[in-house]
């Protein structure tokens, strides 16, 4: 990505000339100025001819107005290319997010906040602090040094060392500190404090987290003070370095004129010069620390937008509708024990499938496995004959309709959640769709973020309406009606497998009535299938599919 970004700079190097050359012209002539000026101070005490001071002073006054036009016109086009930078990274980031939102999954809601917003603005300093500073300090050194070898070798040798000094040595020193603490863990820390404020009301256990949270915020607040104490020291350390190798000039320099080696009335000239030259090197104290910064973001961007290994290029054909799970086992992160191991199951097209099992027994991570949210640990998921990591992400999940224990809706109107399914339904249909579902909603009734002013079996009808929209030809569906009454439910069961008829449908449930409608039923227990059958084959094994039926 580091290489990306310089590409993208490099796209407009029109630009990123012109600004370098703006910023060399406005450091050199900042250098001139003052030399200028210490020139015309010695030149008038030799009472020289008036057109001298004048040309003198009409210099003097060139080189003001070069310096600011030239100031004026660096910062303009630098931010140009910072700003098309932003810009290029911004778009090229939301594009590789988009399609693999799964991923997201991995990360804590305050930390996504933080690294995505974060991370992309800390690319920002990536050509004003990084690129920019070395380049423009070394053309206006060399430039200053070729000056001063002109007129004592010696002197710009002694530049040369406090040039080395500091834009060497002391950025290195600097950048040897410890690293800052990052705002992350503080926008942890009060995203879950907001979302759980409730529940630790509830458990009076909010004292305790808000503590937690302001000592998080103070670290945060302390290491920015340490940010800001660092710019200090460094700007102090280089004005330290420019008057040292001022004062050894001034030494050197008074000997080189007291034996002729250079002549008296250069000598305020050059002390000038080296005392301004060393502006230009202020920021490369700072180099390090944000380039470090640039490679920490850049390393957590590509983290969060890594090559997605399981979004293949084979287009998920209409015709295949069935799926198979060939020994699949998977492990989640952190986990010593896998959720499900060595799964074998074959989904025919059309079938209508169940999984029972207890909870915890791995049936949402199956169903995850099937929803090509993650990939096996071991094992392969194909559709038809086509392993799911070889298919097109987007093309697979045009066959798919899905429904889920806990549906996302978004803020807007009952109308613009059941679009998201089907953007080209007409009202008619919409209506339709959520009569099949029962939800006695009009369009334009008003739904909240996360769909809160929806009640547990509201969201779910509403999102049974969005998966009858959708359509597809393979239905994946997690205990789509745990918060409806049961009568209502075995309705709304029934319209489902109605509905289903000339689809795949797998469903998991924990209710083991009308379970005779399924084809085939499978038992988990314990990340394994234990048992599989017919709703009748499995009554008459009279083991645990049996036992939980009699329970239920
Ligand atoms: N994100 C996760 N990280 C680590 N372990 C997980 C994760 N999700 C589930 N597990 C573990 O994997 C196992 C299977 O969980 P899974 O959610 O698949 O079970 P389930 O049968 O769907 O349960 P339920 O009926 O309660 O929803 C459980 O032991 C659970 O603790």
């Amino acid at each position: 990505m580091m290489q990306l970004l310089l590409h993208i700079i490099w796209r407009d190097k029109k630009t990123v000339l012109l600004t370098l050359l703006a910023g060399t012209v406005s450091g050199l002539t900042a250098v001139a100025l003052f030399a200028q000026s210490g020139l015309l101070i010695s030149k008038a005490a030799l009472m020289p001819p008036f057109y001298v001071i004048l040309i003198l002073t009409a210099f003097l006054k060139l080189f003001g107005v070069t310096k600011s036009a030239s100031k004026y016109a660096e910062r303009l086009l630098s931010h140009r290319v910072t700003f098309q930078l932003m810009h290029d990274v911004r778009m090229r980031f939301f594009d590789k997010l988009l399609p693999q939102a799964h991923v997201l999954q991995r990360y804590k809601s305050g930390d996504l906040l933080t690294r995505i917003t974060s991370d992309v603005e800390t690319l920002q300093h990536f050509f004003l602090r990084v690129l920019y500073p070395p380049l423009v300090t070394m053309l206006v050194f060399v430039a200053t040094m070729m000056f001063m070898l002109f007129f004592s070798p010696l002197l710009a040798g002694l530049l040369l060392i406090g040039l080395l000094l500091t834009t060497v040595v002391m950025p290195a020193m600097l950048s040897m500190r410890k690293l800052q603490a990052e705002p992350r863990d503080a926008t942890i820390a009060a995203t879950e404090y907001f979302y759980g404020y409730r529940e630790l009301l509830l458990h009076n256990a909010h004292q305790q987290k808000e503590q937690q949270l302001r000592q998080l915020t103070n670290d945060y607040a302390k290491s920015l003070q340490r940010k800001k104490n660092r710019e200090s020291s460094s700007y102090i350390w280089n004005q330290a370095i420019a008057l040292t190798t001022a004062f050894f000039i001034i030494f050197v320099g008074a000997y080189a004129v007291s034996t002729g080696d250079v002549e008296g009335v250069y000598f305020a000239m050059l002390i000038l010069v080296s005392l301004t030259v060393f502006e230009t090197a202020i920021p490369m104290a700072s180099v390090p620390t944000f380039l470090r910064d640039t490679k920490r973001a850049v390393a957590q961007l590509h983290d969060i937008t890594e090559t997605d290994e399981n979004n293949g290029s084979v287009i998920a054909a209409h015709a295949c509708a069935s799926l198979l799970l060939q020994d699949v086992s998977y492990t989640y992160e952190r986990s010593t024990r896998p959720a499900i191991s060595h799964i074998h199951m074959h989904i025919a097209h059309q079938q209508k499938i169940a999984i029972v099992g207890a909870s915890g027994s791995g049936k949402t991570t199956l169903m995850q496995l099937l929803m090509h949210e993650m990939a096996p640990t071991s094992g392969e998921v194909l559709l038809g004959d086509i392993p799911l990591h070889q298919l097109e992400r987007n093309s697979y999940y045009t066959h798919i309709g899905m429904m889920l224990q806990h549906n996302h809706f978004f803020a807007g109107t009952i109308r613009s959640n059941l679009l998201l399914a089907n953007e080209h339904a007409t009202d008619a249909q919409l209506t339709d769709a959520l009569q099949r579902a029962q939800l006695d909603k009009t369009l334009d009734a008003p739904v909240f973020e996360k769909g809160r002013n929806l009640s547990g079996g509201e969201q779910q009808r509403l999102a049974f309406a969005r998966l009858l929209l959708k359509g597809g030809d393979i239905w994946l569906v997690d205990e789509p009606f745990t918060s409806v009454d049961v009568q209502t439910e075995e309705q709304l069961l029934a319209t489902m497998l109605r509905e289903a008829a000339d689809k795949t449908l797998v469903i998991i449930t924990h209710r083991l009535t009308n379970l005779a409608q399924f084809d085939h039923i499978y038992v988990m227990d314990g990340g394994e299938i234990v048992e599989h059958g017919t709703h009748e084959q499995l009554l008459a094994k009279n083991a645990l599919y049996a036992r939980m039926h009699e329970a239920s």
